[in-house]
């Protein structure tokens, strides 16, 4: 059977939709997966790079935006679904689903055109325009959390949760979550002062203002410096500069542009601290990891404010807002959390009883159920 994914632009769209590839490939070795998506996207990279076939279409975004951008928008779009016409009458799958960005509108509509079964995934608390408009043409619509169902038609809204890459699956299936005692073991035995693993990083593309907390953060951290391991991703801007503000301050950290292996990253942090991006979200929360969230201030309607919400009222996590973030504040959190290694397990514990693991399981076998 032949799946066609559309969609991405960043990889908190993208990675949900490989996840399901992954999975559907799992079933029958017959199974075919094809992305679509742009050459802006994350997609034009991770794509072949995860060894999938990607197929490249014109789509831009038209909300917000003024008279002359919205009409090249529209004309991208049109384009866009001419492309995506052929490429379903070429590579003819039995089954389209839309994992929202750009590509995934003319896609989607070009696949309903065509009268083939067509699903959407929404990651977010608050969905995106493209997911908005296609829920009316698809045949099921599956969401992470229940706070984006007040969207969508209720008769084929499903609750799945956010689907995950093998990867993070097999780092959960494979980690047992270390006791109090272990924990005191490694942070106050031998004399006290074990290492504090800190995972910094900000969503697919890094984010430059949690970048820069975190170098203003530094000289208030110096008396830590021998207990603080840390790894920070910077998306690419920003990665020497800070490389070498760790390395002036005297800090172990290990400083990255982009990570592949993000499961091997997240199984050895104490305190992750990143935006609050769906995808990330349901990682950390899959590895029953602490996490300070500092959502991206910018993110149409707040969806990321709101995305950390949904776990904060667990008692699942912890938020900084962009507007209160300073390197003392962003200091203090970490040396408190350092502190108290109990609060740090306890929240730990409390993201991963909020963890599901099932969504690409599920969101396949319901896929099958409607051919
Ligand atoms: C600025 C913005 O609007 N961002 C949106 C975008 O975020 P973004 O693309 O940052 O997405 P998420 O934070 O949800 O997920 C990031 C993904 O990238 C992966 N990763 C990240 C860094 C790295 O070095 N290597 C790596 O593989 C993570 O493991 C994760 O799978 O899509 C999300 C899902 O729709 C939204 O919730 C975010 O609001």
């Amino acid at each position: 059977m032949r799946l066609l994914i559309a969609g991405g632009g960043t990889g908190g769209h993208l990675f949900p939709g490989i996840a399901v590839a992954e999975e559907f490939l799992s079933r029958d070795p017959a199974n075919e997966v094809l992305f679509v998506g742009t050459e802006r996207g994350i997609e034009a990279r991770a794509v072949p790079a995860a060894g999938y076939r990607l197929e490249l279409i014109s789509a831009a975004g038209i909300r917000g935006k003024g008279g002359l951008s919205q009409i090249r928008g529209a004309a991208m779009m049109f384009y866009g679904y001419a492309q995506s016409r052929k490429i379903l009458k070429e590579w003819r799958p039995d089954m389209v689903m839309g994992v929202g960005g750009y590509a995934s509108l003319p896609m989607v509509l070009a696949a309903r055109g065509m009268r083939l079964p067509c699903f959407i995934h929404e990651q977010n608390a608050i969905p995106g325009l493209t997911n908005r408009l296609l829920a009316k043409f698809v045949d099921r619509v599956f969401i992470t959390l229940d706070e984006s169902s007040r969207f969508f038609p209720k008769g084929k809204t499903l609750l799945t949760g956010n689907p995950l890459r093998r990867q993070i699956l097999e780092m959960v299936a494979g980690q047992t979550p270390p006791s109090i005692a272990e924990i005191h073991q490694q942070q106050y035995g031998n004399g006290g002062g074990g290492p504090f693993r800190l995972f910094i990083f900000g969503g697919s593309q890094g984010a430059h203002a949690i970048n820069m907390a975190m170098l203003a953060a530094l000289p208030h951290l110096e008396r830590y410096a021998a207990r603080l391991e840390i790894t920070h991703q910077t998306g690419e801007k920003d990665a020497a500069l800070v490389a070498e503000a760790y390395r002036n301050h005297g800090f172990n950290a290990s400083v990255m542009p982009f990570i592949q292996d993000m499961a091997a990253v997240y199984r050895r942090a104490d305190l992750v601290i990143c935006r609050a991006g769906a995808t990330t979200i349901a990682e950390v929360t899959a590895c029953g990891k602490a996490c300070l969230f500092i959502p991206f201030p910018f993110a149409v309607d707040d969806h990321q404010r709101r995305n950390a919400e949904a776990f904060l009222k667990k008692g699942a996590g912890f938020m900084l807002l962009e507007r209160e973030l300073s390197g003392e504040r962003l200091a203090g959190i970490i040396h408190e959390l350092a502190e108290s290694p109990e609060t740090v397990q306890r929240t730990g514990a409390l993201a991963f009883g909020l963890a599901r693991l099932d969504a690409a399981r599920i969101i396949v076998d319901e896929m099958m159920k409607t051919l």
